[in-house]
Formats: structure tokens, C-alpha cells, sequence
């Protein structure tokens, strides 16, 4: 007999306060996080002192209006070598494949969408340009709705930032490992974790040398996502706050040019400073990226009969004016028991009001036999009809039920509020499978009366 007191041993087990690679980092989503690069450069006492330490400017990031309510109160204090208001005038630059909402380069389409994974990026593709957008809704304009994003990249962003003052970005990797280097540290965020950078944080992206990465990236206008409500399932369950783990400072103070790219309106401006703003020292607050492991999901499923609906897959959810009804949500289908006696397992046949893009992360995905592929996607809008396909019917509904561990894939669903319309480019690309209604061919008649 195993003594159950031996049987984990602790030299594995990284120490509390780590992430990914070693690196401190802040536990907690939601929480008052606070850090310093250099020994007292945070203040300690107020935000803005007559003087702040060590010569930093104090600037505040403001992700939500002064007066909502508490809870959804979303500020940071930046300490910083410079004011980000040093800085010349924007000027447009290129939008290349990304585009925004309002999407009106098409019509909202009622017919169900699948496409293969984006070609490779060109040499020298970097994260900013290798954003290819599908579609999404809403209004960038009037902060609600979103967008769907597709990126592939194969170049780092050493003299280059980004910043979206559109809304935050939900970056889900498929392929390769992102060094985000952010206004408030650095994340690394691999296949299978996820990254949230709020709305205005700018960051720049590094890929390793000599690789490729490859993901989506939901981008959501709306109110900032955070945890759902769990209702019954009580005080524990779904995604934990305390693993969604915020960078310590760590700044780059190296004087030479550096392009930022802002996302505004739609559109991409661009100005060169003479300075990385990535140069703050110490910072507090909660407006704050996050990396989270899409593994540490707690997966909440029936154990009688039935499927539930995937509302209880929800890792985060961008609330609407309107009680439980999600201007986005981020579903993930993580490896789960499957043990519903007298219930057919995989996915149901199902029309919804709400819009449902699928990816896949890694593996396969259990509504779907071939077809639906590792940084492929698949697009369900508003009470399109979908469900497993004809393979996988046929043999979930004659599977022996036995308990069965669904533990070959990782998909999410980015699921949403309002239908998604099409980027031009989504309607019309090579990579769009023009036979993805076959999938259901052969559904035949089995009714006897
Ligand atoms: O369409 C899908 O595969 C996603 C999905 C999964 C599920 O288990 C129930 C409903 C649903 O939309
Ligand atoms: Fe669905």
C-alpha cells in the first residue's frame, strides 16, 4: 500500500510567487497588486507625492470611468523614467490585415464557416503585423462588442510597442511561446496558457529566435472580462482568481528609437519616441496584464446524465448591461471525465442566439471526427445549426458508456452576444473549407413509427 503522505514529493514544486520560467510574479486576478524593479521607487504612502522617488513621473492608467462602482473600479499607478505624454504626433500608419468594428465589409451571413490554420507569416513578420482579423461585432467606437483575431509571426519587437485603446486583448497561443514585454513586466505565455493585456497597456512581443508562433486573440471592446459568477457551484470552481499571475516590474531603460503603435478608432497610428515607454520602475494597482494556464481549469461537468450547457466552461466573461447575457465570453474545453450514464457525450445538436467561434489549441476536439484543426476555426453565428458530425454521432451514440477520460485536445470558444460578421478577407481566403456543410451529410432518417 502506498502511504498517501509520500506520495508527492516536494522537489518539483515551484516556489510560491513564480510563473512560467521561474520569474516572480503576482497572484490573484482582480487583486491591488503593487511591485518595484529598484528598491523604493514605489511610494508607499500616496500616489503622487510632490517629488516621486528615485526622479520616476507618477502617471495614472485609468481602465475604468473615476466613479463605477467599486468593484469594477480598474486603475494603475505608473512610475515611470518618463511621462508617456512625451511624445510627437501620431500619424497613420498601415491597418495591413487588421480590421475593426463595425464590420461592414460583408453582410452577416447565416451559413456555418470552417477554416484551416493562416499560411505562414512572411519572413519578418511581427506580432503587430501578422494580426489577420475574421470578423466580430459590436462598435470599437462605442466600447461593446469584439473582434476576432488571427495571428502568425515569426520576428521579435525589440524597437516596436503596441497599445489597443479599443479594448483589451484576450491572446490565446497555438504555436510557439510569446515573451511579452509589458509596461508592467514580462509574461511568458505559451501554447495552452493565455495572456490579458487591458486596454491601453502597451507591450511588445518577442518570439524566439528561429521560430514561429501562431494563435487568436480575442479583442473586446466591452467591459473588461473578468471571472463569472459560479451560482451554486459555490466558492470554488471554474478558473481560480489566485492562478492568474501579473508580471513584477521590470523596465528597459536603453535611450533609442522605438515605434508605438497605437490602435485607435479602428486604425493603426505611429510615433517614435526617443526612449522605450516599457521604462516603468514600480507601479500598483489593478489594471494588469495576466498569463493564465488553461490546465489549471477546474472542469465542472455532470456526473448523472446529460450534457451540461458550456456556460460551466467559462474561464472569463465581459459582462453586458444585461444580467448573464455576455457581450464575450472565453469557453474552454479542457481535458474532462466524461461518466453520463444513458447520454449522448460529445456536444449536442444545438442553435443558439448567441455567436460561437471555435480554435483549437492542440489535439482534436470531441463534436468533431477530421477536419477541425489546430489553429483552424470554426464560425456557428446566431441560431446556426450545428453539432457533432455525422462520424461522430454514429459513434457516440453507440459508445459503451463507460467512464472515459476526454484528454486528447484543448479548444476554446470565443462566444458572443451579437452575430459576427466577416472581414472581407475571412469571406474570400484560401484557407476557408467550402465543403465544411458536408460534415453533417449523411445525418440519414432513422425514424420509426
Ligand atoms: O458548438 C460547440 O461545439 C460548443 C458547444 C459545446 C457544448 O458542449 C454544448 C454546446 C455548445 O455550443
Ligand atoms: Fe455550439
Amino acid at each position: 500500500m502506498t502511504d498517501h503522505h509520500d506520495a508527492r514529493t516536494t522537489a518539483d514544486v515551484p516556489p510560491i510567487g513564480t510563473g512560467p520560467g521561474g520569474r516572480a510574479m503576482l497572484s490573484g486576478f482582480g487583486n491591488e497588486h503593487q511591485s518595484e524593479a529598484v528598491a523604493g521607487a514605489l511610494p508607499r504612502d500616496r500616489n503622487s507625492p510632490q517629488r516621486a522617488p528615485l526622479g520616476l513621473y507618477a502617471e495614472q492608467l485609468s481602465g475604468s470611468a473615476f466613479t463605477e462602482p467599486r468593484a469594477r473600479t480598474r486603475r494603475s499607478w505608473l512610475y515611470r523614467v518618463r511621462p508617456s505624454a512625451v511624445h510627437p504626433a501620431f500619424a497613420r500608419v498601415d491597418n495591413r490585415e487588421l480590421r475593426c468594428a463595425p464590420f461592414e465589409e460583408t453582410v452577416p451571413d447565416p451559413n456555418r464557416f470552417r477554416w484551416d490554420p493562416l499560411p505562414a507569416p512572411a519572413a519578418g513578420t511581427d506580432f503587430v503585423d501578422g494580426l489577420w482579423t475574421l470578423g466580430g461585432n459590436g462598435d470599437a467606437r462605442q466600447r461593446s462588442g469584439m473582434a476576432i483575431h488571427l495571428y502568425r509571426a515569426d520576428t521579435s519587437m525589440p524597437d516596436r510597442v503596441f497599445g489597443n485603446s479599443d479594448g483589451e486583448l484576450l491572446i490565446v497561443p497555438e504555436r510557439g511561446v510569446l515573451e511579452l514585454r509589458t509596461e508592467f513586466g514580462r509574461l511568458t505565455v505559451a501554447p495552452g496558457h493565455v495572456a490579458l493585456v487591458p486596454r491601453g497597456v502597451r507591450f511588445a512581443v518577442d518570439i524566439a529566435e528561429g521560430t514561429s508562433a501562431r494563435g487568436y486573440v480575442c479583442e473586446n471592446y466591452g467591459a473588461p472580462f473578468e471571472l463569472p459568477e459560479l451560482g451554486p457551484i459555490g466558492a470554488n470552481g471554474l478558473a481560480d482568481a489566485r492562478d492568474f499571475l501579473a508580471p513584477t516590474a521590470d523596465f528597459d531603460d536603453t535611450d533609442r528609437p522605438v515605434e508605438v503603435v497605437n490602435k485607435f478608432g479602428g486604425n493603426l497610428w505611429a510615433a517614435t519616441l526617443d526612449h522605450s515607454p516599457l521604462d516603468v520602475v514600480a507601479w500598483h494597482g489593478n489594471h494588469v496584464p495576466y498569463v493564465y494556464d488553461l490546465r489549471r481549469f477546474n472542469v465542472i461537468g455532470s456526473i448523472s446524465y446529460d450534457h451540461p450547457d458550456p456556460s460551466v466552461f467559462t474561464v472569463l466573461t465581459s459582462p453586458s448591461d444585461t444580467p448573464g447575457l455576455a457581450n464575450a465570453d472565453f469557453v474552454v474545453f479542457a481535458p474532462r471525465w466524461l461518466v453520463g450514464e444513458d447520454t449522448f457525450r460529445p456536444p449536442y445538436f444545438h442553435r443558439n442566439v448567441m455567436s460561437e467561434y471555435m480554435g483549437l489549441i492542440e489535439g482534436a476536439y470531441d463534436a468533431k471526427a477530421a477536419g477541425f484543426l489546430p489553429g483552424g476555426g470554426s464560425l456557428h453565428n446566431m441560431m446556426s445549426a450545428h453539432g457533432p458530425d455525422r462520424e461522430t454521432f454514429d459513434r457516440a451514440s453507440g459508445a459503451d458508456l463507460v467512464p472515459q477520460k476526454v484528454d486528447d485536445g484543448l479548444a476554446f470558444m470565443f462566444e458572443t452576444r451579437w452575430p459576427v460578421t466577416l472581414a472581407g478577407q475571412a469571406r474570400s481566403a484560401g484557407h476557408l473549407q467550402q465543403d465544411y456543410d458536408t460534415v453533417w451529410d449523411g445525418l440519414r432518417r432513422n425514424f420509426r413509427s
